[in-house]
């Protein structure tokens, strides 16, 4: 088995009454892509936003790239070797994409050059264009970049691909898979089965707060014709007991 790069066990959370998520236990190992579904609201980001530090939660154990997680306090050398695909409203609009990478790459010691991102991800021709004139596509692709700019031994990306035309869906999965091979561990949601089925290494389908199925590709669609049909028939509402009429 791989190295183990995120261990986390009896993590839950709760929004005042609303528990988001249910003591869950996940494992992502390097060299591997772990896809985490449900439907809205079922705790996709709410894991990975816990995982990180970024809101108070409760578990038995968060252990990332071998360090034991205290609270939500993550040090320098975590927060430097894990990389995160932020949301668009986290960035700057007004600074361009040269600038957005610039600053980015500036946080990583050993991270990679603006000139091999920009390559890399095509988009040199838009490097000297304000963030927040791009095209929702083309932002997705600069978050990604930033994502990977400190070379993370383990990345999280919360719906990549969303907005993204057919080509530069393409294109992230191509360098999802390049960081996979170079042993990064990948953990992603997605709403897009067939991606999650063409990408993932092991699933773990959400079902409010709960997971309901965990494994590897083959053993969560086992008995099922696809990933989809095995989704839809895991993530069905179990009916609740009616009550006996008198
Ligand atoms: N900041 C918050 N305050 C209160 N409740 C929240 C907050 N964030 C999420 N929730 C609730 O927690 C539950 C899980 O939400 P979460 O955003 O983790 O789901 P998700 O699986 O990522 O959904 P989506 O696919 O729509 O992004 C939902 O019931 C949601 O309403």
């Amino acid at each position: 088995m791989s190295q183990l790069s995120l261990k986390v066990q009896g993590l839950s959370k709760s929004y005042d009454s609303n528990q988001a998520l249910h003591c869950l236990n996940l494992d992502a190992y390097a060299g591997e892509v772990l896809a985490v579904l449900g439907k809205n609201g079922a705790g996709k980001t709410t894991f990975i936003h816990s995982v990180l530090g970024l809101q108070s939660y409760k578990a038995d154990v968060v252990e990332i790239l071998g360090e034991r997680m205290s609270g939500q306090s993550r040090s320098l050398d975590i927060r430097q070797r894990v990389g995160v695909m932020m949301q668009v409203g986290a960035l700057n609009a007004n600074l361009t994409v040269y600038e957005q990478l610039d600053l980015f790459c500036s946080y990583y010691p050993h991270g990679e050059q603006v000139a091999d991102l920009l390559e890399q991800f095509g988009l040199t021709k838009i490097a000297k264009q304000r963030f927040g004139k791009l095209s929702g596509g083309q932002r997705q692709q600069v978050l990604f970049a930033i994502a990977v700019a400190g070379k993370p031994e383990l990345l999280f990306l919360d719906e990549p691909t969303v907005g993204m035309d057919v080509e530069a869906r393409h294109a992230l999965w191509e360098q999802i898979q390049q960081r996979r091979q170079l042993g990064c561990a990948i953990v992603f949601t997605t709403h897009y089965i067939e991606e999650a089925e063409r990408l993932a290494d092991r699933v773990a389908i959400l079902r409010e707060g709960e997971i309901v199925a965990y494994g590897t590709l083959a053993e969560v669609i086992a008995g099922h014709p696809s990933l989809e049909a095995a989704y839809l028939h895991h993530i069905k509402q179990v009916p609740s007991q009616e009550p006996a009429h008198a």
